[in-house]
C-alpha cells in the first residue's frame, strides 16, 4: 500500500501514532506551539489528524494534497465546512465515544453550581469555616427539579438518562426537530417530553446548553431567551461557548434573574484573564473538560486513528461528518 503524508497536528497518545506510523510518513508539529513545522509539512500533507485549532481556507490554500482530516472531537466549528465540501476533502470526527463523560460533566456542574461545592471548599481550605453551617451557605436540591436541555442529540440524552433515570428529574428538551424516543431513547420514553422553547425556559429549574457551533446557534442563547428563564433559575454550558451571549449572561447574574451558570466552554478559550465570568462569585467556569478523561480522550485518539487510515486506504469511515449540507 502507499504511504501517505501525514500531519498530527496535535499530540495524540504514543500507541495511537505508533498505528499511523506503521502504515505512512508521519510528522508531528503541534499547529499551536509549533507552527513553523506545522507550515512547513502541510504542502505534502494528504491527511490530518488533532483538534483545537482552526482549520480555515488560508490553511487548506497551503494543502494542495490533503485528502482527509480526522478531528480528536465530536464538535466541527473548528473547520471550514463549506470549504471542504468544495474542495472534496473528507472530514471525519469522534462522535459517540464521549457521550457519557461529557454528560458526566455536565452533571459535575449541575451539582457543583447547586450545591455551591466550590466555594465552600475554598471556604475550609482559607480556613474560614469557623461556625455551623446556616442557611446562608445552603444549597438548593437538584433532585426532582426539572432540567431544561437545549439540543437533545447523543450528549443531551446521555445527560437526561442521568436526570431522569438517577435524579428524578422531569426532562424538557428542544431541538428543530422531535426524536422518537420509542426507536432512539426508549429509556427516555415517558420521561423527556419536546417543548416549544417558551415553555421550556419558564419551567425548567436548570437549562443546560449542549448544541453544536453553527450559523443557527451562534449567539442564541441571548439577553430574550434568557429573560424568558425562571427567575433563580440555574445555566449550565457543555456545547460550545460562542452560542451565548456573555455579556447577556453576566447581567442576568448580576440583576439576580440567574441564580447561578455553570460553563464548561467560552466564546474565547482559555479563557482571557480580563473576562469578568473567571472570578464571578456565581459562576463555576471549568477550563473546557468536558471529555477530558484518560479513558475518554484515548477512546476518541483511537477513533481518530481508525478514521484516518480508512479515509487514506479508501475503506468505509466509522465516522465520517456529512459535509453535504455545508
Ligand atoms: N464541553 C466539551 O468538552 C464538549 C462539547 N461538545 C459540544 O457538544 C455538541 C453536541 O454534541 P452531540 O450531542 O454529539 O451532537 P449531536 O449532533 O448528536 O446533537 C446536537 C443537538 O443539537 C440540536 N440542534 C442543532 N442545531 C440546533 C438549533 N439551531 N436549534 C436547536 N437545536 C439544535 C440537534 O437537533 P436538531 O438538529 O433536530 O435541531 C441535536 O439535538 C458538539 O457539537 C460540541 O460542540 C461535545 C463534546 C465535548
Ligand atoms: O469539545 C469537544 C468536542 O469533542 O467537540
Amino acid at each position: 500500500m502507499t504511504r501517505k503524508n501525514i500531519l498530527v497536528f496535535r499530540e495524540i497518545p504514543a500507541d495511537q501514532l505508533s498505528r499511523l506510523q506503521a502504515e505512512h510518513s508521519v510528522t508531528v508539529a503541534d499547529a499551536k506551539t509549533d507552527r513553523a513545522a506545522f507550515d512547513a509539512a502541510l504542502p505534502t500533507a494528504q491527511g490530518l489528524i488533532g483538534s483545537s485549532f482552526t482549520i480555515d481556507a488560508a490553511v487548506l490554500d497551503r494543502a494542495p494534497k490533503l485528502e482527509a482530516i480526522s478531528s480528536v472531537s465530536v464538535g466541527v466549528d473548528n473547520y471550514a465546512l463549506g470549504e471542504l465540501h468544495r474542495r472534496g476533502i473528507m472530514l471525519c470526527h469522534t462522535p459517540g465515544v464521549l457521550d457519557e463523560t461529557v454528560a458526566d460533566t455536565v452533571f459535575a456542574l449541575l451539582m457543583a453550581t447547586s450545591r455551591r461545592v466550590v466555594e465552600l471548599a475554598n471556604m475550609v481550605r482559607e480556613g474560614r469555616w469557623a461556625k455551623n453551617i446556616d442557611d446562608e451557605h445552603f444549597g438548593f436540591d437538584v433532585h426532582g427539579k426539572t432540567l431544561g436541555l437545549l439540543g437533545f442529540g447523543r450528549i443531551g440524552q446521555a445527560i437526561a438518562r442521568r436526570a431522569a433515570l438517577g435524579f428524578g428529574m422531569p426532562v424538557l428538551y428542544h431541538s428543530r426537530r422531535p426524536v422518537d424516543l420509542a426507536s432512539q431513547a426508549p429509556q427516555l420514553q415517558g420521561h423527556a417530553l419536546h417543548t416549544p422553547l417558551p415553555n421550556l425556559l419558564s419551567q425548567s429549574d436548570f437549562v443546560v446548553a449542549m448544541l453544536p457551533l453553527s450559523d443557527s446557534t451562534r449567539g442564541m442563547i441571548n439577553a430574550q431567551l434568557l429573560s424568558q428563564m425562571k427567575p433563580g433559575a440555574v445555566f449550565i454550558n457543555g456545547g460550545r461557548g460562542a452560542t451565548v451571549d456573555e455579556a447577556a449572561l453576566l447581567a442576568a447574574l448580576d440583576s439576580g434573574h440567574l441564580r447561578a451558570a455553570g460553563l464548561d466552554v467560552f466564546a474565547k478559550e482559555p479563557l482571557p484573564l480580563d473576562s469578568p465570568l473567571r472570578t464571578h462569585p456565581r459562576v463555576t467556569p471549568l477550563p473546557h473538560i468536558g471529555s477530558a478523561t484518560h479513558e475518554t480522550r484515548h477512546d476518541m485518539a483511537r477513533l481518530a486513528v481508525d478514521n484516518l487510515l480508512a479515509a487514506l486506504a479508501g475503506r468505509p469511515v466509522p465516522a465520517q461528518y456529512d459535509l453535504s449540507a455545508a
